[in-house]
């Protein structure tokens, strides 16, 4: 009676069954979930429902036959999934007797179970992509020092980061200042609070107070009605990086001065200055100095600004660079557009005495181009720009002077022919992994690479 209650009442579903497998109690309303009427089962044989697909497995049957503890997952006719947990009971002979079991409906359990490890998934993805996107913007995986330079500026950066100096990143366009800029940033203990960039050559010089100060609502002709916050204020607690410094009017260096030295800003139309706390970098590719002497920047802006100069030498003052930013890139674009472009040793030589004016960024977006516009599998010097294969000409042109220099003025046409070939031949030996690409690279055929390397084999 007690019993029968228990089961009756319990949450679970409790079916016990004798040796043979046949129903002795159970309660009924959860049986609905195996699609069962209930009063059905009693007195049925579980091996009987499993027949009928009605139960899959049965768990009483797996005790029965295991005769041991055995817990599993039913997935039943209805959807639902099941966890049924069964326990063997013995006689003092030790004979198996009875089988309880108790089945809980895990359904919603197991659907928020996917859905938890779908949004884990989801949210791994979205992290990857996140870091991904960080490491671009801030330049991480993509940083390449090979150079002493470039190295040198990496450990001054380094040791100036965690300071509240004021740092000056001065160098031609394209090198890298608004990288070093970020890097340093990435390296302070502000790292964690924004990264403010305002291009003083791109801002107009109408909206430049606007856009550095903010505005309050309603005070300024075509501005947001809630008002704005400006590039300062954003940088509170952060860094404010003031890239293109040199292109400040002069009207304005004296605006930005005030604000430099106090720290504190009013928004255009407010009444309340407010205090800001910011790392202040600068970055700019012209002569301050000279600006200064010229009457066109102010001496006291360059002052408070050249407190840290750092310069960034261009990619010809640190050649070491410029290969491993070739390979970096044709990679990097490579993966972007999922090509599979290499370039011929030629092209690379080419690439590699070039002098890049443009810097980094030139470098950049000629692979970048290149990858894009050429559909051959190899980049050969006949696709590079005139520009830049007519400039490396001109290079060579001057350095085969050179050659006479070594000849002493003798005017020796053999040997001068000898010279040029053992350097084309060792350029060769150097940049390909084959005779063929050798060959292939000189434009003569294999066999004649190997009589040649033979040849000069004491010159290589
Ligand atoms: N050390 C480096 N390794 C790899 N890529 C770099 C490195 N430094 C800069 N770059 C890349 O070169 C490009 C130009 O860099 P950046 O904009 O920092 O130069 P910049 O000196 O600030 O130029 P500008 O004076 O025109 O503002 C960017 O795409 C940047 O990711």
């Amino acid at each position: 009676m007690e019993l029968n209650k228990i089961i009756e009442t319990s949450n679970n579903n409790i079916t016990i069954t004798d040796e043979k497998g046949i129903i002795l109690r159970s309660n009924r309303e959860h049986w609905a979930i195996y699609d069962m009427q209930p009063d059905t089962y009693i007195g049925t044989s579980v091996y009987q429902l499993e027949k009928e697909g009605l139960l899959s497995p049965s768990i009483n049957a797996i005790v029965l036959k295991e005769k041991k503890f055995t817990r599993i997952m039913q997935h039943t006719r209805t959807g639902r999934v099941v966890m049924s947990t069964g326990y063997p009971l013995f006689n003092k002979e030790g004979h198996l007797v009875r089988v309880i079991s108790y089945s809980q409906d895990q359904t919603e359990i197991w659907k928020l179970q996917e859905q938890y490890e779908e949004l884990q998934r989801k949210v791994k993805g979205y992290q990857t992509e996140v870091e991904d996107l960080r490491e671009k913007e801030l330049g991480h995986h993509s940083f390449i020092a090979r150079s002493n330079q470039t190295q040198q500026i990496l450990k001054t950066i380094q040791n100036v980061a965690k300071t509240d100096a004021t740092i000056l990143f001065l160098g031609p366009s394209g090198v890298g200042k608004s990288t070093f800029a970020r890097a340093l940033h990435n390296q302070s203990n502000r790292i964690k609070e924004p990264f403010i960039e305002v291009n003083c050559s791109t801002i107009p010089e109408s909206l430049f107070e606007s856009e550095i100060f903010g505005y309050e609502p309603g005070s300024f002709t075509g501005g947001n009605k809630q008002g704005r916050q400006g590039l300062i204020e954003q940088a509170d607690s952060g860094t404010l990086f003031l890239d293109e410094i040199g292109e400040l009017p002069l009207a304005l260096q004296a605006k930005l001065l005030k604000v430099l030295q106090e720290k504190k800003i009013k928004r255009i139309g407010g009444k309340k200055e407010r205090l800001i706390n910011f790392r202040l970098i600068a970055a700019t590719n012209q002569d301050l100095e000279k600006m200064v002497n010229e009457g066109k920047f102010r001496l006291d802006l360059y002052y408070r600004l050249n407190v840290i100069p750092i310069q960034i030498p261009s990619l010809l003052e640190r050649k070491e660079d410029i290969p491993i930013l070739i390979q970096h890139y044709l990679q990097k674009t490579n993966d972007k557009y999922q090509t599979l472009k290499k370039l011929h040793p030629s092209t690379y030589e080419v690439l590699t005495h070039y002098e890049w004016p443009g810097n980094i960024r030139e470098l950049e977006n000629l692979i970048e181009r290149l990858i894009l516009t050429i559909d051959e599998p190899a980049i050969y010097p006949k696709h590079l720009p005139l520009a830049i294969t007519g400039a490396v000409e001109q290079n060579e042109d001057s350095s085969s002077f050179s050659i006479e220099q070594e000849l002493n003025g003798k005017q020796d046409l053999k040997k001068t022919l000898e010279k040029i070939e053992i350097q084309l031949i060792a350029k060769a030996y150097k940049q390909c992994k084959t005779t063929y690409e050798m060959a292939d690279y000189l434009g003569i055929s294999q066999p004649s690479v190997i009589y040649k390397l033979k040849k000069y084999k004491e010159h290589l």
